[in-house]
């Protein structure tokens, strides 16, 4: 499988209008196509701020962030239909089914009927979503939820999936079918590139990591080179190492 660079982050500072410090600062990494790669971090470090901005919901204050699929560069108009991001929050209406929120978020993309009914069913049958398929989002569970989330930002089965902590709240079943997804769809060739504070979630799933801690990346690397590098047993044992103990309130 082609394994060139997906994502080159060059420089990347924010400082958002009513804030004295720079959320981050001087962030550069190269996320590769077969990445499952973790940005990863205490509370506060800046793994929504960059998220934010690799998938161009907020711009960055300096810096720079360029796409390619196998090499080729992508272009800003290409972007939208490339990129899928399935954010913190969730992102769909409650009032509506499970197949009614994914023909809406179809739609947004462009997408006919004939690409979107088939797509649509795909996705519900991979999630465990296709008896619910019809009722309302908001009498589903909170792992219900999550996977409708996922199945939204997969929509229109983009190259770079990014994901601000995809199975926060969710029962160990949920979690596994989500992670699941996410490994295949991943060798079959997309790019994930996901925050979490799950540790063990995160040394299972990513093979690259950036730990980032006050804006700035203190590492970034293969997950078990840096085990190696840091003498550490585990990526929590890595993660305190480096952030150190002290609660981040
Ligand atoms: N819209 C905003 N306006 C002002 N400051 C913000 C805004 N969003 C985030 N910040 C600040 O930027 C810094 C980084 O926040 P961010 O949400 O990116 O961190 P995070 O690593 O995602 O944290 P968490 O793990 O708690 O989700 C924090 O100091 C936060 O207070």
């Amino acid at each position: 499988m082609y394994n060139g660079p997906a994502i080159q982050i060059d420089n990347i500072t924010k400082r958002y209008k009513s804030t004295r410090e720079d959320s981050l600062s001087q962030v550069n990494l190269q996320i590769n196509q077969s990445d499952v790669f973790g940005l990863l971090g205490p509370n506060g470090a800046g793994k929504t701020t960059l998220i934010s901005i690799l998938c161009g919901i907020i711009s960055p204050s300096a810096g720079s962030v360029n796409y390619f699929i196998k090499g080729e560069p992508v272009f800003e108009q290409e972007r939208r239909s490339l990129v899928g991001f399935v954010p913190q929050e969730y992102a769909f209406y409650l009032e509506l089914s499970a197949r009614q929120n994914l023909d809406y978020f179809g739609a947004m993309y462009n997408l006919s009927k004939r690409e979107l009914t088939p797509r649509i069913d795909e996705l519900l049958e991979a999630l465990g979503l296709s008896k619910s398929a019809d009722k309302k989002v908001g009498t589903f569970s909170g792992g219900m939820k999550r996977r409708v989330n996922l199945a939204i930002g997969l929509i229109h089965n983009p190259a770079i999936l990014f994901l601000d902590e995809p199975t926060v709240g969710v029962d160990v079943q949920s979690r596994n079918a989500i992670i699941k997804y996410l490994e295949e769809i991943n060798q079959t060739g997309t790019t994930i590139v996901y925050t979490s504070h799950h540790m063990s979630e995160a040394e299972e799933f990513c093979n690259r990591i950036a730990l980032i801690d006050h804006g700035k990346v203190i590492v970034e690397g293969g997950l078990q080179e840096l085990l190696v590098e840091n003498e550490a047993s585990s990526l929590q044992s890595l993660f305190i190492k480096l952030t150190g103990e002290e609660y981040r309130d």
